[in-house]
């Protein structure tokens, strides 16, 4: 996917404040890119941008060729349906429906049959550790195990381009590395892509490539992270 000439601006009373200043970026499919910079310079605003629930101010976003922002609101909601998986810090599950069905949401908004679309989500909440939990509601939950169902969530469809902002913050050690394994596993291959926000540098040595934000501009794109963060 390719985000060209990105900026972003909210107004803050009678001010305009820019925080992302023509962002150009390219990231490959194949490769588990993460984006770490302090806080508020600007990381949640651009992947909202990258995944099609944000627009941008100035700038485009091609996702797999497609222009998203070109898109009419009906077809942008149907291509982020078929092609886009997020897991952001509030994890929105709906509180009424366990954690099976929110798990199955997007199959079950493809059209999939609601006993199948709850079998694949069944198994993805095993991959994640947590099958005995699949019949509990989410306030039944632990913040963790929430974040867990969020997680299958977002890759339940095997979506080709995931977004995920700060997916192990809230999880130990072991279980942020499980969570690592299984977004590389599910959600990486050739033709997919993966991008993370985090702070959390005990999976930094997992990145391909590494891009810093400062004050809503690229300022270091390699394979290790500036000492500094
Ligand atoms: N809806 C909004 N209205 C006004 N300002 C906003 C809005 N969303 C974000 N901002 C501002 O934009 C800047 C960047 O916010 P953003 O959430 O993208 O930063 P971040 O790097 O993700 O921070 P964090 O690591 O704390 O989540 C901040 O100054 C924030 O206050």
């Amino acid at each position: 996917m390719s985000a060209r000439n990105i900026s972003r601006d909210f107004e803050a009373g009678q001010e305009t404040i820019r925080v992302l200043h023509g962002i150009d970026l390219d990231v490959c499919p194949g490769e588990l890119t993460y984006l770490v910079g302090e806080s508020g310079s600007g990381k949640t605003t651009l992947i909202s941008i990258m995944c099609g629930i944000l627009w941008p101010t100035e700038g485009s976003v091609e996702v797999f060729g497609t222009d998203i922002y070109g898109l009419t609101d009906d077809d942008l909601v149907d291509f982020r349906l078929q092609n886009i998986g997020f897991i952001f810090q509030q994890y929105n599950l709906i509180p009424a429906i366990d954690a099976a069905s929110n798990a199955a949401v997007p199959l079950i908004a493809q059209g999939m049959d609601r006993r199948k679309a709850r079998a694949k989500a069944a198994e993805m909440l095993d991959a994640l550790n947590i099958a005995d939990q699949a019949d509990k509601l989410p306030n039944q939950l632990s913040g963790g195990q929430q974040q867990r169902v969020a997680i299958a969530r977002a890759l339940v469809h095997e979506p080709r381009l995931v977004v995920c902002d700060e997916p192990t913050a809230a999880l130990d050690a072991k279980s942020g590395r499980r969570v690592m394994d299984l977004l590389r596993d599910v959600a990486l291959a050739e033709d997919r892509s993966v991008i993370i926000v985090t702070h959390d540098n005990r999976i930094f040595d997992l990145a391909d490539r590494i891009l810093v934000l400062e004050d809503g501009r690229i300022t270091h794109d390699g394979t290790d992270v500036p000492d500094d963060h």
